[in-house]
């Protein structure tokens, strides 16, 4: 049996990280695991650790690390058969460590991109806020204006995307990311794309991964399920 792949996806907010994870999950059949489709679902099913998070959340806040560490690491364990890209976690170098502790990892994905780039880029960013689906009013807009194609639900803008909001956002970004880009460093398996577009570092990211993915696996992806 070929061996699993572990990878995880870093960058600040707007940098492509839900976008660039699809494309990896359709592509070499890993699965997708995002910590805020983790943190949504626990809010709406009020598990102890969602209803925490939603406090947190609410302000603005990231959820503290043992918050998301009670709600990931047990989904991690029913994970053992799977290779997978987690998206959004691990953000400071305590999750990191935690997440060390749990397995060892394959590959971590940075994103570098400019910061005019991603206040553009957020400027234009709409979710539906229940799922989480993203939507972009120039690169993937929504079939009709303002409106989630699935559900037919209204989207909205999330107030941490206004402009002012973000330089605020990416410095403390930053600052939390810096320790966890040097951790991986140090472990020798990370990788940083920098560049403006989405599809400008996709074929650089999708080079990178089938060098370490499996053949047998990339090979076995249409009878996976994501
Ligand atoms: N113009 C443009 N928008 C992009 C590109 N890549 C992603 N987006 C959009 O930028 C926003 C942020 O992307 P997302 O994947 O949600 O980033 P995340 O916050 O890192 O998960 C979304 O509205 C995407 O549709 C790109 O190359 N160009
Ligand atoms: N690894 C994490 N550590 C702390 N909080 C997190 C983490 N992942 C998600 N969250 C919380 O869940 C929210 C939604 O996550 P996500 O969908 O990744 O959104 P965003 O793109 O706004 O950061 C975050 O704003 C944060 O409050």
């Amino acid at each position: 049996m070929s061996k699993l792949f572990r990878a995880v996806i870093m960058g600040p907010p707007g940098s492509g990280k839900g976008t660039i994870s699809e494309r990896i999950a359709h592509s070499f059949g890993l699965k997708h695991l995002s910590s805020g489709d983790f943190v949504r679902e626990n809010i709406a099913a009020k598990t102890e650790a969602g209803v925490l998070a939603k406090t947190y959340i609410k302000k603005g806040l990231l959820v503290p690390d043992h918050v998301m560490t009670r709600l990931l690491l047990p989904r991690l364990e029913e994970m053992t058969k799977y290779s997978w890209l987690m998206d959004g976690f691990p953000r400071t170098l305590a999750q990191a460590e935690a997440l060390n502790s749990a397995c060892d990892l394959d590959v971590a994905i940075n994103l570098n991109i400019p910061l005019e780039t991603l206040k553009e880029r957020l400027r234009h960013r709409w979710i539906h806020p229940l799922s989480g689906r993203v939507y972009n009013m120039c690169f993937n807009p929504p079939r009709v204006q303002g409106i989630d194609d699935i559900t037919g639900e209204p989207l909205i803008q999330q107030e941490d995307d206004r402009p002012e909001a973000l330089v605020a956002r990416l410095r403390h970004y930053k600052d939390v990311a810096k320790p966890v880009i040097d951790f991986y460093k140090a472990k020798g398996i990370l990788y940083t794309f920098s560049d403006t577009e989405t599809d400008l570092i996709w074929p650089n990211i999708s080079t990178l991964l089938s060098t370490k993915i499996p053949a047998i696996q990339s090979d076995a992806r249409c009878a996976s399920t994501h």
